[in-house]
């Protein structure tokens, strides 16, 4: 049975695309159960459906309209992911800070983020604008993205690739953004083939030893 991806979105879904797309290359062993979105009405969605994969939409929203807490969607979030069974989750341009009521529920199933940027640089959100604007002001030289674990520090767990983006005197955001995406799409699917790879080698040491 090949091993079970479950992808959060929150927007374009152009990364999700690039795995659904790798699959069926089959250049990635795996499939695509379920695939969250914290936003409708997103093009990821259309993506996903076209696809024939199971989609769900959990808001944040109404949790907060109804007083509920962010704890609560986030262990609500991490349900929903369970339920699928998954071998491995990805964070596909998820655009929601997760809390431990959320990462505590996945003690041994890896959660990989992809971030548009370098290590230590530029965490969090608009990450490619705020590389763009240090750029401007001489503070960088290039950008990056980069492939990582996640954990509560927001962009702060072990990068497991990672890719330096040059960025062009003639450039405007559009372009560097456009580079960068292209970076992403290759260096996530290599990302959770590398996490894939890792988890069968454990199961296969655990099974042997
Ligand atoms: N605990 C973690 N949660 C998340 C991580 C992580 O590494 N640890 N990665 C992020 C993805 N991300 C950057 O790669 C990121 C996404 C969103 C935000 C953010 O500020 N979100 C705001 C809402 C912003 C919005 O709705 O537009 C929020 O959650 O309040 C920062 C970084 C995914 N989660
Ligand atoms: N901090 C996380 C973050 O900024 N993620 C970024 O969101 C975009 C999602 O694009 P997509 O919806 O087309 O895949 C991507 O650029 C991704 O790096």
């Amino acid at each position: 049975m090949a091993p079970r991806v479950v992808v959060l979105i929150s927007g374009t879904g152009s990364n999700l695309q690039a795995l659904i797309d790798a699959i069926a290359a089959g250049s990635l062993k795996a499939e695509i159960p379920l695939v969250i979105s914290n936003r409708s009405k997103v093009f990821g969605l259309e993506r996903a459906d076209k696809a024939g994969i199971p989609t769900k939409v959990l808001a944040l929203k109404p949790y907060t309209t109804a007083g509920k807490s962010r704890t609560q969607y986030d262990a609500d979030l991490a349900q929903l992911i369970v339920a699928a069974k998954p071998d491995l989750v990805v964070l596909a341009g998820f655009m929601h800070i997760l809390s431990p009521a959320f990462l505590d529920q996945f003690p041994t199933t890896p959660l990989i983020n992809l971030h548009p940027a370098l290590p230590g640089q530029f965490d969090g959100a608009r990450a490619i604008e705020r590389a763009f604007e240090a750029y401007q002001k001489g503070e960088i030289k290039h950008t990056g993205v980069m492939v990582h674990r996640v954990i509560q520090e927001v962009d702060g767990g072990e990068p497991l690739l990672v890719e330096q983006v040059e960025i062009k005197p003639e450039d405007d955001l559009a372009a560097l953004q456009e580079r960068i995406h292209s970076v992403e799409h290759v260096l996530l699917v290599r990302g959770a083939a590398l996490v894939l790879e890792q988890e069968a080698a454990k199961k296969s040491n655990s099974t042997s030893a």
